[in-house]
């Protein structure tokens, strides 16, 4: 069974509550009657009255409840979570109910929040800062984390390198700027998401032009002192590096450049050294190779919130949601 399907299947097991707040968008409503069809999620759409006559046209969203930002009794309590936590930024009621009408994201995260929706998906139509922002300021870190990084589920047609081309590739999505501190944690969560996803045994390549020394340089020393910190503070991770893209994936390149190593040539978690890279080499990846790439996933954040490339279609949507949805299950394990 392809992963995706194998998502499907988990989410409609335990069946979450997931917002869509890009209800400008007619992809939102091509997703939403594929994903109540099938009985991925249930779904809260936020729009205005006219906002959903005029994109939904065509498309059957029977069983989704719509949310109009303008008019729902519950708007006064998305607005007193808003201000009770970010009041010690300046947000006051008045700003609090400017911002959820102007920017549904806002509202989205609030009812995530409060309790009324399990995650959301969004970013069909927004780029992935103003998708994330809301996030990031009313949702937080889980406990113990420093930073929220972005992932992507690679399925690579015809590959039997990874888990039989499966990959996690991280960071795609959030930090413009890493050190090893960041590129450590982004490597522990970049497998713990692996796992959760394939269910197989994560092998983390902390990714540079240099396997093991060859080059010298400070990105690559930044790259094998983020090895240390991570073999330092998380033990039971399979991590190695700092190895270039063929030492951590092909074994032939692998015995020849770092030949001790228990990662190089059999890596399925990809790390990689900068944002630059993560989301110019997933979108290589993706275009060229015809993979599938399902995200950006948030990791490391309190709830699931997930983020979209703009160029994406409708089932990527569809993807996405049941990821968020399969989050939403475990966050409670
Ligand atoms: C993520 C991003 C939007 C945050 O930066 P920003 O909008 O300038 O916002 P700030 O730095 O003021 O941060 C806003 C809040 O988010 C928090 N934050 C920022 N980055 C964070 C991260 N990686 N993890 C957790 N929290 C983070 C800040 O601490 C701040 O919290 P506060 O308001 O409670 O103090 C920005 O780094 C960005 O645009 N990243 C690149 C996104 C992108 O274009 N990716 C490529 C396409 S996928
Ligand atoms: C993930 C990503 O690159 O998003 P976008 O294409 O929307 O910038």
């Amino acid at each position: 069974m392809a992963f995706i399907d194998e998502i499907k299947e988990r989410a409609k097991a335990d069946k979450k509550t997931i917002v869509l707040p890009e209800s400008m968008d007619k992809r939102t409503f091509e997703a939403a009657e594929k994903i109540l069809k099938e009985g991925i999620a249930n779904l809260i759409i936020i729009g205005t009255p006219e906002e959903i006559a005029e994109n939904s046209k065509g498309y059957d969203i029977t069983g989704a409840t719509i949310v109009d930002p303008f008019n729902d009794p519950n708007k006064q309590k998305y607005i007193d979570k808003f201000v009770e936590l970010r009041s010690k930024k300046g947000v006051t009621p008045e700003m609090a109910k400017e911002q959820m009408e102007k920017d549904y994201m806002y509202y989205a995260c609030l009812m995530c929040k409060c309790g009324d929706a399990d995650g959301a998906v969004s970013g069909a139509c927004h780029s992935t800062g103003n998708t994330i922002r809301p996030a990031l300021q009313l949702l937080k870190t889980k406990p113990g984390i420093g930073s929220v990084s972005g992932f992507f589920l690679m399925e690579v047609p015809d590959c039997e390198l990874g888990e039989n081309g499966l990959f996690v590739f991280a960071d795609c999505a959030v930090n413009p700027d890493v050190d090893s501190e960041k590129l450590a944690e982004i490597a522990m969560l970049s497998a713990e998401s692996f796992e959760a996803f394939t269910g197989a045994k994560s092998k983390v390549a902390m990714l540079s032009f240099s396997s093991y020394g060859s080059a010298k340089h400070d990105r690559v020393t930044m790259v094998a002192d983020a090895v240390k910190i991570a073999h330092e503070k998380y033990p039971e991770l399979t991590v190695d590096g700092e190895l270039q893209l063929d030492a951590a994936l092909v074994p032939e390149v692998a015995k020849l450049k770092a030949p001790d190593s228990k990662v190089a040539g059999q890596a399925n978690t990809l790390v990689f050294p900068s944002l630059e890279a993560g989301n110019i080499g997933y979108k290589l990846v993706q275009r060229l190779a015809k993979a599938g790439a399902y995200g950006p996933v948030l990791q490391g954040l309190s709830m699931p919130v997930n983020d979209l490339s703009r160029g994406c279609f409708a089932e990527d949507i569809v993807g996405v949601v049941a990821m968020t949805a399969v989050q939403a299950q475990n966050a409670g394990k």
